[in-house]
C-alpha cells in the first residue's frame, strides 16, 4: 500500500507541492487529476523515489522510496528508453536489475510480451519504434517485476486505441492481483472504465477524493429544449429528470427535441480541479 503524508516541495517561487496527502490500498486505482502544472509529476518523482521532498514522507507497503525500489514500478511521463537496444533487452535489463530468477523472468516477459502486444516488436530496436509501441515498452519495463505500488504517469498519453486498450486492460488485471496504483491522465473516461477512485489535485494538495458516484452527487447535469423555431433553452440542474418534466408541462410550444444530462467526471473537474487563474 502506498501512504502520503503532507508531502511539500517547492521550486523557487512555485510551490509544486503544498500539503498533498493520499493513501491507496492494496487492489485499488486512484485516478490523480488535476490541470497542467498542479503537481501530479513532482508527487510521481518523489513517491518514486527520484526528488526528495522539503516536507512529509511517503511509505510504499512500510518504508520509505528508496529501500522500496523492487516494490514500486513507475512509467515515467515522457518516454525514456534505450534507443539501441531492443524490447526485449529492455525486460531483460528491467527484469534483472529487480533481481528475477531466470525462469520467472521468462514467464513475466511472455505474459507483457502478449497482454501489451508487443510480440511482433520484441526483436526491434526501440528508437525506430512508433510512440504507441514505446509507450507500451515502457509499460512492460514498469510491470516487469511484479511491483505491489505502480506509479502511472499519463501512460497513454498520445497513444491509439489498441495502446490505449492493452494498458487499461493490464492494469486492471494488476489491480485485481493485489497492486496499489496511482493513474495520472488528461482522459477522464479512462478512470471510469479502470471503475478508478479519483483524486483531484489543485494547486500542489488534493481537493477532493473519492469514487465517481461521490464525487459526481450534488453537481448541476442540464437540461437542454429545441423548439421547432430552433429556438434552445438550456437549464442547469440537480435533478434533470424532473425539470424537464416541469418544462415539458409548463409549455405551449412545440418542441422538437430535448437532451438530458447528467452531471459527469467532467463536470467534476471543471468545478473543482481549474484553478481561477487557470
Ligand atoms: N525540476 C523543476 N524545476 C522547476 N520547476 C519545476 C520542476 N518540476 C516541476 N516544476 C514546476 O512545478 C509545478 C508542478 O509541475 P508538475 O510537472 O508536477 O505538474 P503536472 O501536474 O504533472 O503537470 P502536467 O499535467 O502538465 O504534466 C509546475 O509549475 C512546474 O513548472
Amino acid at each position: 500500500m502506498l501512504d502520503v503524508h503532507d508531502l511539500s516541495k517547492r521550486y523557487g517561487a512555485v510551490n509544486a507541492l503544498d500539503g498533498f496527502n493520499l493513501q491507496v490500498a492494496s487492489g485499488e486505482i486512484v485516478g490523480l487529476v488535476g490541470h497542467n502544472g498542479a503537481g501530479k509529476t513532482t508527487f510521481v518523482e518523489i513517491a518514486s523515489g527520484l526528488v526528495r521532498a522539503d516536507r512529509g514522507y511517503v511509505t510504499v507497503n512500510g518504508r520509505v522510496p528508496a529501500d522500496a525500489r523492487g516494490d514500486i514500478g513507475v512509467t515515467p511521463q515522457h518516454i525514456g528508453l534505450y534507443p539501441s537496444i531492443t524490447v526485449r533487452e529492455h525486460l531483460l535489463l528491467f527484469g534483472r536489475l529487480a533481481g528475477l530468477r531466470r525462469a520467472a523472468l521468462a514467464a513475466s516477459i511472455e505474459e507483457l510480451a502478449v497482454a501489451l502486444r508487443l510480440t511482433e516488436i520484441m526483436d526491434r530496436r526501440t528508437g525506430v519504434l512508433s510512440g504507441g509501441q514505446q509507450r507500451r515498452t515502457q509499460a512492460a519495463t514498469a510491470l516487469i517485476h511484479k511491483p505491489s505500488v505502480l506509479l502511472l504517469d499519463e501512460p497513454t498519453a498520445g497513444a491509439d486505441l489498441e495502446t490505449r486498450q492493452a494498458m487499461l486492460d493490464v492494469v486492471k488485471q494488476r489491480a485485481g492481483e493485489g497492486a496499489a496504483i496511482v493513474y495520472t491522465t488528461h482522459y477522464l473516461p479512462e478512470l471510469t472504465e479502470l471503475h478508478a477512485t479519483i483524486a483531484v489535485i489543485r494547486d500542489g494538495r488534493i481537493v477532493a477524493r473519492g469514487n465517481y458516484d461521490e464525487l459526481v452527487q450534488g453537481l448541476p447535469g442540464e437540461v437542454r429544449v429545441i423548439f421547432e423555431d430552433e429556438e434552445d433553452l438550456r437549464v442547469s440542474t440537480t435533478e434533470p429528470t424532473a425539470t424537464l418534466i416541469g418544462l415539458l408541462s409548463s409549455t405551449d410550444r412545440a418542441i422538437s427535441a430535448v437532451e438530458l444530462r447528467n452531471a459527469s467526471l467532467d463536470d467534476v473537474y471543471r468545478s473543482l480541479a481549474v484553478n481561477d487563474a487557470s
